[in-house]
């Protein structure tokens, strides 16, 4: 049997804008109210999966949400006609129509934690979607995820879906985007790494100043608990709440792992050495822990060049590949990094980047595109086989994005009905092509 690492990237929905609604995320503040791009931005993300898929790698496609989301909008009070709706809304509650329309569920890291059959105790996949409580424009994903991945992992004898944590902050859970998982080989019971932002119930714990800490302790703990991992097989740490003051909204812009790899930034969290010792002790073997010294890469370039979140990938030849943004390639310091970083004796063999601008504008790097779900060929095969990227689907994909994209997209064009029509329309032919049953509201 074949154990590997599958990547699902979302893909880019038709109503891709910058709203400037992510408080804490440098690049959604700064570049909100800029045009945006849609169908660009959908292609980017296509060219980044296919890329993965001819490297030899198992890649998939997750589906976007129903934007605007008319549903919520009702169900605050707007009434009337779909139009009437959009357009009360644009007059009377304008920040709440943009959270309605955001395409935020492109970034799948947010969209899940899940935990491979190799570690859970009754050797099934275990999948809980991110309530994403603390953005309103994101804690109206959590539903529609799990109905889309519910559609692909359907079959319970190898996959188990829980509901989302309790809406509350003390629940505060943004998925994978906080959760690594470091294992010898893919199909052995690994450690998986829990990073969290606060302890909500404890008002003495540290926390940061400045920006929310969007994952708390007790979300963690709550997740482990439910995919049924033990002490054994877990490790909470918590993330430095200095660095989230600068920007590092999740762990995925500080640290990433893969394997016996675990690269991160000195200052990416609190007790770092008894973390990692944690770390070495529970899981057997070789582990690599690659440090960038704020010497060489300071915070703000880590932040602006997303050098931490990139994929960090195995090869078929067991090597492993950053997956890079281009910005990485831009930023000198976080360049000559990366370039000395290949001449050292680590498993990190190769950089190749790709241009994701259009996502990364508003805060989204090749890591926040994917989510990762380590499986087996027998969980391989019992998945919906069309949402798995090939040749075939790369080409429907980008006639799909051509034929119902737009190439410029303001905050302002949000509240267009027409728009609405648009991306009914697309996702009403995205479920035909992907097989996906109705798993839109307004499908039903
Ligand atoms: N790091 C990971 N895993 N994901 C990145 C998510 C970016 C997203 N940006 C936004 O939602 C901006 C939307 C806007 O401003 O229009 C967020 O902050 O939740």
């Amino acid at each position: 049997m074949k154990h590997f690492e599958a990547n699902f990237d979302g893909l880019v929905g038709p109503t891709h804008n910058y709203a400037g609604l992510s408080f804490g995320n440098v690049a959604s503040l700064n570049n909100a109210a800029q045009a945006a791009n849609p169908k660009a931005a959908a292609k980017q993300g296509l060219q980044k999966a296919k890329a993965l898929a001819d490297m030899g790698m198992v890649q998939g496609i997750l589906a976007p949400q129903e934007r605007p989301d008319l549903h919520t909008l009702r169900r605050i009070g707007f009434s009337g006609t779909d139009k009437e709706v959009l357009q009360k809304a644009a007059a009377q509650a304008p920040a709440v129509l943009r959270a309605c329309c955001s395409a935020s569920s492109m970034w799948t890291a947010n969209a899940a934690t899940v935990s491979p059959s190799a570690d859970t105790h009754d050797g099934r996949v275990h999948f809980t979607p991110a309530n994403l409580v603390d953005k309103l424009h994101r804690s109206i994903e959590p539903q529609t995820t799990g109905n889309i991945l519910k559609a692909i992992f359907s079959d319970s004898r190898y996959f188990v879906h829980h509901q989302h944590l309790p809406e509350h902050s003390s629940f505060g859970d943004e998925g994978a985007a906080n959760h690594t998982r470091l294992c010898q080989e893919y199909g052995h019971a690994g450690v998986e790494v829990f990073v969290y932002g606060q302890e909500a119930t404890n008002p003495q714990a540290i926390r940061p100043k400045k920006f929310p800490a969007r994952q708390t302790l007790e979300a963690s703990q709550a997740i482990a608990r439910l995919h049924r991992l033990d002490e054994d097989n877990t490790v909470f740490i918590q993330q430095n709440p200095e660095v989230i003051d600068q920007g590092v909204f999740h762990n995925d812009v500080i640290a990433v792992g893969n394997r016996n790899v675990l690269f991160h930034h000195e200052q990416a969290f609190v007790d770092t050495k008894a973390k990692l010792v944690e770390i070495r002790a529970k899981l057997e073997g070789d582990i690599h822990f690659i440090e960038v010294p704020t010497a060489k890469v300071s915070i703000q370039d880590a932040v602006k060049s997303y050098l931490f979140n990139t994929q960090l990938l195995s090869m078929s030849d067991g090597k492993m590949v950053i997956i890079a943004p281009t910005d990485c390639a831009e930023n000198p310091a976080v360049k000559a990094y990366l370039d000395e970083l290949l001449t050292l004796d680590t498993p990190i063999q190769k950089v190749e980047y790709f241009d994701v601008k259009q996502s990364m504008q508003n805060g989204g790097g090749p890591a926040c595109l994917r989510l990762r779900v380590a499986m087996n060929d027998a969980e391989l095969a019992a998945i919906n086989q069309h949402v798995l990227l090939d040749d075939n689907l790369f080409t429907r994909l980008n006639a799909w994005v051509d034929k119902h994209y737009r190439d410029r997209l303001l905050p302002a064009d949000l509240a267009d009905p027409q728009l609405l029509v648009e991306s009914r329309t697309a996702l009403d032919e995205l479920t035909q092509i992907m097989k996906l049953g109705s798993v839109y509201q307004f499908q039903r």
